[in-house]
């Protein structure tokens, strides 16, 4: 097992990164724990339920288990309805433990009900697909979307612990292996640019789960959302650039409408239209545009944006959490391995958005 350790000011927690953590969740319990609920959905629940719940006997407290519907367009105030409903009819008390088990959808609504029930209680994360395992699970952000705008309404909570077991990703459909790559290529952009030469000559046998390689993508992601956070929790500065390419995601997933797109398609294709703005608006070459569409590609994400037309573009991503006033914010990169977030006038990002000549 590989530990890394998260350090913020709303919580110090370990990440335990290894085959068989499924099994040793029950090692996050704390002694105290009055009570543990599973919170989980249809699918993951069928494959993993039984055996978490068996795992968590060990704990010896009573154990309730929450099955939400499947799907991001379920990410509502709806299902965070139907957690408290499940922990108030069970009379759980402040002293509870929610467990989320699933990709993050389950890992954002979760958190959030841990950070608002009885005004908060504690809660562990065990991410089940390639994207929570190297993402949604780290750094405390929980949200449910609005229909306005992705994550809209949410907190910034921590987990007690992050429960990583790799083997989980054998049952993952395809195209869920590549929504979870298109987070993991974004920190080689963002902040290591080794890395993402890594995945450049990895990116098949990433694709394929490759144990070895699987490893050491999700590791590395880990260490490197951890040293972000753990520099800035609440996202005052240094930390969105974790949003690199969600600017444009984001706007893709809402307009869209929530569940067409995988957030990590949205991702990927954001990223490379972030590459385009970054050269068009800063100082990114275009060799660097080249290949960062290339990877984008490899991994199995799209790279064209949906033609939603510029207003339209330009309205959706005026409702984002890093905007100030009415100009919008991006992630840009100065060159690869490099971030910074900078407002870049409507004029200039319009010929990326298809749709423009029309509008
Ligand atoms: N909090 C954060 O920092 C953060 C970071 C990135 C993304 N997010 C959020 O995470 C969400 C996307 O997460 P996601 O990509 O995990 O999507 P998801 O939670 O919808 O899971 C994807 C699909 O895989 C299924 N699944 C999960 N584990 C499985 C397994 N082991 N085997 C088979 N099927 C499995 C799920 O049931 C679902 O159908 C978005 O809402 C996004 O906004 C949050
Ligand atoms: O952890 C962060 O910070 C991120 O920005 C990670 C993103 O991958 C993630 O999708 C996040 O939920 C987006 O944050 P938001 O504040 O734009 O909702
Ligand atoms: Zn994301």
């Amino acid at each position: 097992m590989h530990t890394v350790q998260v350090e913020t000011p709303g919580g110090h927690y370990p990440i335990h990164i290894g085959a068989g953590r499924l099994d040793a969740v029950a090692d996050s319990i704390p002694a105290d724990a009055t009570a543990i609920a599973i919170v989980t959905n249809t699918t993951v629940g069928a494959l993993y339920g039984a055996r978490l719940r068996a795992a968590l006997e060990a704990a010896g407290k009573p154990l309730l288990t929450i099955e939400l519907p499947d799907g991001e367009q379920y990410k509502t105030w709806e299902s965070l309805d139907r957690i408290f409903d499940a922990l108030l009819a069970a009379a759980l008390d402040r002293k509870a433990v929610l467990v989320a088990l699933g990709g993050g959808v389950v890992g954002d609504i979760c958190g959030f009900a841990a950070s608002c029930y009885m005004r908060g209680i504690r809660f562990v994360q065990v991410p089940t697909t390639l994207l929570a395992q190297v993402d949604s699970s780290v750094g405390g952000k929980t949200a449910i979307n609005h229909p306005r705008g992705k994550n809209m309404i949410g907190a910034f909570y921590q987990p007690l612990a992050v429960e990583i077991d790799p083997h989980v990703l054998a049952t993952l459909p395809a195209r869920e292996i590549s929504a979870g790559l298109a987070e993991i290529i974004k920190y080689g952009m963002i902040a290591d640019a080794g890395f993402f030469d890594w995945c450049e000559a990895h990116v098949d046998a990433l694709r394929a789960l490759d144990d070895q390689a699987i490893r050491h993508a999700v590791r590395r992601s880990c260490e490197l959302k951890a040293w972000v956070v753990s520099q800035d929790e609440r996202e005052s500065g240094l930390r969105a650039i974790l949003n690199f390419g969600h600017t444009f995601g984001h706007a893709i997933e809402s307009g869209l409408g929530y569940g067409q797109w995988l957030h990590g398609e949205a991702v990927g294709c954001g990223m490379v239209m972030a590459a385009e703005l970054s050269a068009r608006a800063g100082s990114l070459d275009a060799a660097a545009v080249d290949r960062i569409r290339a990877l984008v590609s490899a991994i199995g994400c799209p790279v064209d944006p949906p033609g939603l037309g510029a207003d339209r573009w330009l309205d959706l991503m005026r409702v984002d959490k890093k905007n100030e006033g009415r100009r919008i914010r991006y992630v840009l990169l100065p060159a690869l391995g490099q971030a910074e977030v900078r407002a870049v006038d409507d004029d200039v990002v319009r010929p990326l958005l298809p749709g423009t000549a029309q509008s």
